[in-house]
């Protein structure tokens, strides 16, 4: 059979940047293309088992879920010795997990992060999908530099070090949805249980019969935890003090428009919960109604 790594002949691995109980990401660069990319490997899950169905799972989710700027992108998927390979655009900003682990958003940051996620679910939903595993941990940004040229050009310097100087370089941050392992279609749905964080009561009690309405759900908490509410409960008192709707305590005020949204998006009813188009119209969401 054919020994020798498809992985090691493509990619030039250059650092270990996650470890769990899915496997292992790498970021790599294609020895072909020149292009950096996130390869997740994870042992080959039993022919038939659960583990393989979410697998496969996720690669039929990316495969249907082609380009899109708010869902991470997929290039490539292979077996070989014994490990599943999957090729995902790299994404250089960690993911939101890392970055509130530091600080809580600011409150324009806020809004980009609802922004750019919703428009992401919008688009999963339209495909008949559902994610069922949105949480700070499975959002990543993409930060590219864009420079801002001055015109008024110091004939002093050789114009290298404005380059240098990235101070007139505002960072453009993309917030995508990643980790499409627990996707499933709306018309057949076969649910494995997300992060249980950020899991909807309704889901815990197997009702699937507004599964769009619990990625909304994890969205809201997630952008709860993103304004500083601290590590959210996984059971308990103060876990179903979230699930009857009320807010913990953050850290940055985020605007009462804002919180008004959120609050409709962690509602105990899956029909009084927005779909994502509606959070996309919220007026704290639009550009001019922010006051
Ligand atoms: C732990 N970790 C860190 C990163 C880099 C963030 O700056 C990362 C990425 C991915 C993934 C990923 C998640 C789930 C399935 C496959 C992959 Cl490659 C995991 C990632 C992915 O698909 N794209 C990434 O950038």
């Amino acid at each position: 059979e054919n020994n020798i790594s498809r992985y090691h002949q493509e990619f030039l691995e250059v650092e270990l940047i996650g470890t769990g109980q899915f496997g292992s990401v790498y970021k790599c660069i294609n020895r072909l293309d020149g292009c950096t990319y996130a390869v997740k490997k994870s042992t080959k899950p039993v022919a038939g088992s659960v583990f393989e169905k979410n697998a496969l799972n996720e690669v039929y989710a990316h495969a249907v879920l082609g380009k899109h700027q708010h869902v991470v992108r997929y290039y490539s998927a292979w077996a070989e010795d014994n490990h599943m390979i999957i090729q995902n655009e790299y994404c250089n900003g960690g993911s939101l997990g890392d970055k509130i682990a530091q600080e809580a958003l600011s409150a324009s940051e806020l809004r980009r992060l609802m922004l750019h996620v919703a428009e992401g679910l919008r688009y999963i939903h339209s495909e008949g999908l559902v994610h069922l595993d949105i949480k700070p941990g499975n959002i990543f940004i993409s930060k590219e530099k864009r420079m801002q040229f001055n015109t008024n050009y110091d004939s002093a310097d050789d114009g290298f070090e404005d380059l240098e100087d990235l101070s007139n370089c505002e960072e453009e941050l993309t917030y995508k949805i990643g980790d499409l392992g627990h996707v499933t279609s709306l018309a057949n749905p076969q649910v494995e249980e997300g992060d249980c964080r950020y899991l909807p009561c309704e889901i815990l009690q197997e009702d699937f019969t507004h599964l769009t309405k619990a990625d909304i759900f994890a969205l809201g908490l997630t952008v709860i935890e993103a304004a500083g509410s601290g590590p959210l409960p996984k059971n308990g008192e103060e876990w179903h003090k979230i699930r009857k709707g009320e807010i913990p305590a953050l850290k940055q005020t985020i605007q009462r428009d804002m919180l008004e949204l959120v609050k409709t998006m962690i509602d105990p009813d899956p029909l009084a919960r927005p779909t994502a188009i509606q959070v996309l119209q919220h007026k704290s969401l639009s550009p001019t109604g922010s006051k």
